[in-house]
């Protein structure tokens, strides 16, 4: 494909994301039908929908061809070169869409949904705007070494051997950050021999924070896709229990424990107590990922109130299941991917005063940077 196709088919999905279609979705839907496509132009047209929807208010938040023109205009592109009309390209651009778009209010120039803006400033303050404006670049890709299987640094060497640059996270200790080729690593042969695991630098660090030192059961209680039972697996001699409300999220988690050569149980949530107590029990709850929407971009602009509130409902169901499942002396962590404060702080505020048994030992945050996305976790331990 062209450079202007690309364009083109980038105008087209970010028009059937507009419409409602979550943005893989639509990627995979226009993938599907365009077997022309290889997977250079696909990579290609998956960066520039990603790009356009992470700086979508700033851009104006027009249709596909308005955001496609905008960021052509603020990366400094060939517009005339990209929209010349020719073979699959988008028609040339008029005089009126020269103009680069210049938001107006604070909100739009940090691309937060205008509704959300006071929370965004309520909950991180003088990071507000460092917090935004980190998100609307694209992240790194991050990889966890398996330390059973490697050192950093033989992992870093295997992976430079199939032409993946990497350099160490600043303060990550099984963290190697990608810099060459990062499309490359599920190919590699570090990957598939699971000695890395592509995972978040600031999940790896939530993990890490745990003091699991003398747990000998920890349950990943919003396990998901198995990420964090994983690390802890890694981490600790403790035998590793891994549940969610939908089971059907764990499916990929058999496969990843076999490749890191990890023992990973699967809980039914009807299960749970059988296997209870346990020394942690670690809930990333679902949130509306706030500090991660470098990765998903159009969950930042689907989100709304209802939704937040939604998720605030679900986030103290999950407390509220998870805190009887934790040993007398055991720790009960609760861990989003959030910055927003109803999410977090104010999420464990309200679980201990309807459960004055439980107080916080410690609570961390993440703002999401350079370095890794947003997080939030809180340690709590019976009175
Ligand atoms: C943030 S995701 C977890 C991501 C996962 N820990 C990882 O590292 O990939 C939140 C998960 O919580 C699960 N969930 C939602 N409500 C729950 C509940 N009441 N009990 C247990 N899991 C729940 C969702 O199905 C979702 O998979």
């Amino acid at each position: 494909m062209t450079p202007g196709a690309r364009i083109a088919a980038a105008i087209e999905i970010l028009d059937i994301i507009a419409q409602g279609a979550p943005a893989e979705r639509a990627l995979t839907t226009w993938a599907r039908n365009a077997r022309f496509a290889g997977s250079k132009d696909r990579a290609a047209i998956r960066d520039h929908v990603f790009d356009a929807l992470r700086a979508k208010r700033s851009l104006g938040d027009g249709d596909g061809r308005s955001l496609m023109v905008q960021l052509a205009l603020r990366e400094g592109w060939d517009v005339d070169a990209l929209f010349n009309g020719e073979g699959h390209a988008p028609a040339a651009v008029e005089a009126h869409e020269r103009h680069a778009f210049a938001p107006t209010t604070e909100a739009a120039r940090c691309d937060v949904p205008e509704w959300l803006w006071p929370l965004w400033v309520e909950s991180l303050g003088d990071k507000a705007k460092a917090a935004a404006i980190a998100q609307q670049n694209r992240a790194s890709v991050f990889l966890r070494v398996n330390l059973r299987r490697a050192s950093r640094d033989e992992a870093a060497a295997a992976l430079a051997s199939d032409g993946i640059g990497t350099k160490v996270h600043p303060f990550v200790a099984t963290c190697l950050q990608v810099t060459d080729n990062p499309r490359q690593v599920k190919q590699s042969n570090a990957f598939r021999d699971g000695v890395v695991e592509l995972q978040d630098a600031a999940s790896q660090w939530a993990v890490a924070q745990v003091p699991f030192n003398s747990a000998t059961r920890i349950l990943d209680f919003c396990a998901g896709g198995g990420g964090k039972a994983l690390a802890f697996a890694d981490l600790t001699i403790a035998e590793i229990y891994a549940h969610d409300i939908a089971p059907q999220r764990l499916v990929d988690l058999p496969a990843r424990a076999e490749r890191a050569g990890v023992i990973v149980t699967q809980v039914a949530t009807n299960q749970l107590k059988d296997h209870a107590p346990f020394d942690i029990v670690f809930c990333d709850a679902p949130c509306s990922g706030s500090g991660t929407w470098r990765r998903t971009p159009d969950a930042k602009w689907r989100l709304d109130q209802t939704r937040l509130d939604d998720l605030i409902q679900s986030q103290g169901e999950v407390l509220e299941a998870a805190a009887p499942l934790v040993s007398d002396d055991g720790l009960l962590v609760y861990a989003t991917c959030s910055v927003l404060s109803a999410e977090n702080h104010a999420a464990v505020q309200r679980f201990t005063a309807r459960f004055p048994g439980w107080r916080v030992e410690t609570s961390l945050q993440r703002i999401p940077d350079a370095d890794g996305d947003g997080f939030f976790m809180a340690v709590l331990a019976k009175q």
